[in-house]
């Protein structure tokens, strides 16, 4: 998505959440010079190394993931997909022992999981926003193979190629690497958070509070868009 068609959605955002887009800013200032400084991929790169395939498969935290995997796991080789991970949704990857090509995160999901997918290999999208300016800063540098991301104007290393939420920017960065079909796994949006998307919860399934259901609703909103607007096969298996 351009920027200039991204920036009418990005102010309806951080209106609607109160978020400070000078602080987006900042976030992303910190992030790019962190990124000059320990080198970054470009788009071409990340391009050229999961140029083997334009069949993705983009993995959220919803309710339904670990039965997606499981799924995908029995009817698919997996090796035919670019594997794209949505921050927690990392942990079930892991979990069943399957490593992702790319894990696009703003640094809230279980960052130990995250390290070990980016130890075995998978590159990193990383995030930077308002409420995460720490997190850049204390973490991004632990990273190999980072690409930088934005919601706000891109600048320096970063990029925006639209979208909110960790996973329906997974999307909007498999259309940009030149995706063709994206399954959607784990992608139920809906009033329910899971332990992958909040590593601290007791149980395995609760109810999203208010600012993460409306989190939620953006990503499907985004999701839907792509579906209508860019020429990708969409196949969420929900449905
Ligand atoms: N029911 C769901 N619960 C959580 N994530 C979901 C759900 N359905 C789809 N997803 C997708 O999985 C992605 C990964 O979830 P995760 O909560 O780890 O990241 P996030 O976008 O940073 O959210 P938050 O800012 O609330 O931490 C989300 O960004 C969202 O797009
Ligand atoms: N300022 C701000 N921006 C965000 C936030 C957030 O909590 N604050 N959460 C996101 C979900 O990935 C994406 N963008
Ligand atoms: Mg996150």
């Amino acid at each position: 998505m351009e920027f200039g068609l991204w920036e009418k959605y990005y102010k309806d955002i951080i209106e609607d959440f109160g978020f400070s887009r000078s602080g987006d800013e900042k976030s992303a200032k910190l992030l790019d010079e962190i990124l000059s400084t320990e080198g970054c991929l470009t788009l071409d790169d990340l391009s050229q190394i999961v140029g083997f395939s334009d069949k993705f498969i983009v993995f959220g935290a919803g309710p339904s993931l670990k039965n997606h995997v499981l799924m995908l796991k029995e009817n698919h080789d997996l090796k035919d997909y670019v594997l794209v991970a949505a921050d927690g949704a990392t942990t079930a990857l892991i979990e069943e022992k399957i490593s992702p090509d790319i894990v696009c995160t703003d640094l809230d999901g279980n960052v130990d999981d995250i390290l070990l997918a980016n130890l075995r290999g998978a590159n990193m999208v990383i995030h930077a926003h308002g409420d995460n300016i720490d997190k850049v800063a204390t973490l991004s540098s632990l990273f190999s193979n980072v690409l930088g991301t934005t919601q706000a104007q891109p600048i320096g290393n970063l990029y925006n190629f639209g979208g909110f939420t960790d996973g329906d920017r997974a999307l909007f960065l498999s259309v940009a690497l030149g995706a063709s079909e994206i399954i959607l796994a784990g992608m139920d949006f809906g009033d329910k958070v899971t332990k992958y998307s909040r590593p601290d919860l007791e149980v395995k399934v609760e109810g999203a509070d208010e600012f993460k259901r409306k989190k939620l609703l953006y990503a499907e909103k985004f999701t839907n868009w792509i579906t209508e607007n860019e020429p990708v096969n969409v196949i969420n298996l929900l449905e």
